[in-house]
């Protein structure tokens, strides 16, 4: 009989089209058989009984800012991805800046790989950084491995990470293009929200309301028309990040219909989140672009559901309390950046499946399936499957819980969704076949502590 590491018994698996139930039996880090409706006639070292619980393809986010090194205090890589494993994500790729140096280079590169290495919990990939300083760098990057670059056409808020003016993403994109790789933007207008910003700062409007007004729709809108053009021109593809609109999206897809490589992520904030709470909460519902209405929120909803988003990624983008803090009504002088990693597939299960119908198929689809085959991972990850990367995460879909911070396994323990009752609870995450959380804890020793 064979004999595996861990056999997960009767889970109802979720595929982009189906649910069956079944049993997947694991060795040597990968996925080596899926029996469907019948029982698997193996053992294991360990055995999980899923009976009832759903088995995903653990989710890849795209997007997170774990800041690691240089601004540990901020988040950091032990600690960040200590946060996704207890959301069932197995993958993620950090950005290239809030982290010192920023990764703009090969040697930065290998400063943050070496972090990584040393302290992370779950899989990870880098993004290498474009900024007007560092196009000669592009090249040495991607073979040194980054999934793709990201720039911002807005002032970053980093010191060290410069935006990119237009002659940079001309230059750049036509330097990515030529190496295959891609960009990943944050597209805002400079000029539409600094002026804005100046405008209403002077007039000592600084109101949640004011600050959302001075990054208007139409700065996205502006911004993303102008880097469609340029990808026309060089022929890079492009990833547009956290796009807060129904009205961004459709510039992109009117885009993608003309035959511009160009794909669409947007955020679980801009999904669930609006300019109430950032009045309620303060400065942890305080992001760039800002949250919307109501409205924009279901209009972004019905996007996802048809097919015109290509991911769902956290923008994990933490501070300590004290940048989050709203000073004399200011909401300008805030850090802008949501602390969220954990919680994306809640809020999906919870605020997509659960209370507008979305297909569980739909949401492995955004959080996993698309981001592996946008960047090369498929099929070793985001599927079930024989040969596949043994990356899951288990969910009891019955169970509801309320998010206290003291379930948060972030460096700062706040985010805008504690007090929020989600449906759906991830009981454990397994990457690479080992099982890093089950029941509320971590349950892996990273080789730091295994040194020390
Ligand atoms: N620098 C940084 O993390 N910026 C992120 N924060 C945010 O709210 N939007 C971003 O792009
Ligand atoms: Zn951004």
């Amino acid at each position: 009989m064979a004999t595996y590491d861990l056999i997960i018994r009767n889970g109802n698996i979720v595929t982009l089209d189906s649910i069956v139930q079944g049993d997947i039996a694991i060795k040597e880090g990968k996925i080596k058989e899926v029996s469907i409706g019948e029982h698997l006639e193996a053992i294991a070292e360990r055995e999980i009984d899923a009976e009832g619980q759903h088995i995903l393809p653990g989710l890849i986010d795209t997007h997170v800012h774990f800041n690691e090194p240089g601004r540990t205090n901020w988040e950091g890589i032990q600690t960040g991805s200590r946060s996704l494993a207890a959301g069932g994500v197995t993958t993620y790729f950090d950005m290239p800046l809030n982290s010192t140096p920023p990764t703009i280079n090969k040697e930065n590169l290998e400063l943050k790989r070496a972090c990584s290495e040393e302290k992370s919990v779950v899989n990870y990939r880098f993004w290498g950084g474009l900024v007007p300083e560092n196009i000669e760098n592009i090249k040495e990057l991607y073979e040194n491995g980054v999934i793709g670059f990201k720039a911002f056409m807005s002032p970053s808020g980093i010191a060290d990470f410069n935006h990119v003016d237009d002659v940079t993403i001309f230059k750049g994109m036509r330097e990515i293009a030529s190496v295959g790789s891609l960009l990943a933007v944050h597209a805002e207008s400079t000029v539409i929200c600094d002026q804005l910003a100046q405008e209403k700062q002077s007039q000592n409007k600084t109101s949640a309301k004011d600050f959302v007004e001075s990054r208007p729709i139409i700065s996205e809108i502006e911004a993303v028309r102008r880097i469609i053009s340029y990808a026309e021109a060089t022929g890079c593809k492009l990833h547009v990040v956290h796009a807060s609109s129904r009205k961004v999206v459709d510039v992109i897809n009117e885009a993608k219909q003309r035959g511009v490589d160009i794909t669409v992520e947007t955020c679980p904030h801009y999904l669930s989140l609006t300019l109430k709470d950032l009045e309620e909460k303060g400065g942890l519902a305080k992001c760039c672009p800002p949250l919307r209405d109501d409205q924009e929120v279901e209009q972004l909803w019905e996007a996802v559901a048809n097919g015109e988003i290509d991911v769902i990624a956290s923008d994990h983008s933490p501070a300590p309390a004290s940048m989050k803090e709203v000073t004399n009504g200011d909401f300008f002088k805030a850090w802008g950046g949501i602390s969220g990693a954990q919680s994306t597939l809640n809020i999906m299960l919870t605020e997509g499946h659960f209370n507008r119908n979305l297909p569980l198929g739909k949401i492995v689809e955004l959080t996993a399936t698309n981001p592996a085959k946008l960047f090369g991972l498929y099929p070793h990850k985001g599927i079930i499957a024989v040969d596949s990367d043994a990356d899951l995460a288990i969910v009891n879909l019955t169970e509801s819980f309320e998010l206290k911070k003291e379930d948060l396994f972030y460096r700062h323990q706040h985010s805008p969704y504690v007090g929020r009752t989600f449906k759906g609870k991830v009981t454990t995450t397994i990457v690479n076949g080992d099982i890093v959380f089950e029941d509320g804890n971590i349950t892996i020793v990273e080789k730091t502590e295994i040194n020390s």
